[in-house]
């Protein structure tokens, strides 16, 4: 269906993604790529309205869930398949997988009603989903998470969860990462963000940094 290369961010909050998705941009760019940096819920419009309410209104599990599908839904169909198909790079902060982490690990809710929702939204018209190509999760524990995040900004809805439910959301990405060996790449995002910078590349470009490419 693409030419392009699907790129997603995951992480619990505070692992340090956005710090390093403009770097990642910059460097995929710098070779020539046309790069669409985009993120979840948002990345459109309606969807960008949708992330308002849902990091702003209390709701349970399963409205969170019907909410990040449906911007989804709008995001891959009028920005992110458009841009594959195009033969860019999407690069997304957050994808399904957070959704599969946070409403079915830290909220506890059902991951085969999700895995539903996932197989209605990402349906590609040929009899498979559309996933990112490879997916970077920023690992680290989830109190080293809260001391960065305390350090840098107001918590937001999901910000104010505590260590537990931080706990199962890493839980939750575990799980994917599993499931889904080939597209995932763990990073050990608790370490000097020099390091981390190192890692991003080598998982994406599949190879070393040159001396002097720090991001
Ligand atoms: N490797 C690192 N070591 C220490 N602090 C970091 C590191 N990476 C990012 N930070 C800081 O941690 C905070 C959260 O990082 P951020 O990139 O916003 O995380 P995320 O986008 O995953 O929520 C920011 O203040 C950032 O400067
Ligand atoms: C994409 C997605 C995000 N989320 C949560 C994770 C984050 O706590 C929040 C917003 O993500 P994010 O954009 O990473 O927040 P910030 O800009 O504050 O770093 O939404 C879900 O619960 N489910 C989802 O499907």
């Amino acid at each position: 269906m693409s030419g392009g290369r699907f790129i997603s961010f995951e992480g619990i909050d505070g692992a340090g993604k956005s710090s390093h998705i403009d770097a990642l941009a910059a460097a995929l760019r710098a070779q020539g790529h046309t790069v669409l940096l985009t993120r979840e819920p948002g990345g459109t419009p309606l969807a960008e309205q949708l992330r308002s309410l849902f990091l702003q209104q209390p709701m349970d599990a399963l409205t969170e869930a019907l909410l990040v599908f449906a911007g989804r839904r709008d995001h891959l169909r009028t920005v992110i398949q458009p841009a594959l198909a195009a033969g860019q790079v999407v690069l997304c902060d957050r994808f399904t997988d957070a959704t599969f982490a946070y409403q079915g690990g830290g909220r506890g809710f059902d991951a085969t009603v999700l895995a539903q929702l996932e197989t209605w939204v990402q349906a590609d018209g040929a009899g498979g989903l559309v996933q990112p190509d490879l997916t970077v999760w920023f690992d680290l524990p989830p109190a080293v998470a809260a001391q960065r995040r305390a350090a840098a900004r107001d918590a937001d809805r999901l910000e104010r969860e505590d260590l537990a439910f931080f706990d199962r959301v890493r839980a939750g990405y575990a799980r994917r990462a599993e499931a889904d060996a080939q597209r995932f790449v763990r990073i050990d995002a608790d370490q000097p963000r020099d390091v981390v910078w190192a890692a991003v590349h080598q998982a994406v470009f599949g190879r070393p940094l040159a001396a002097g490419q720090g991001g």
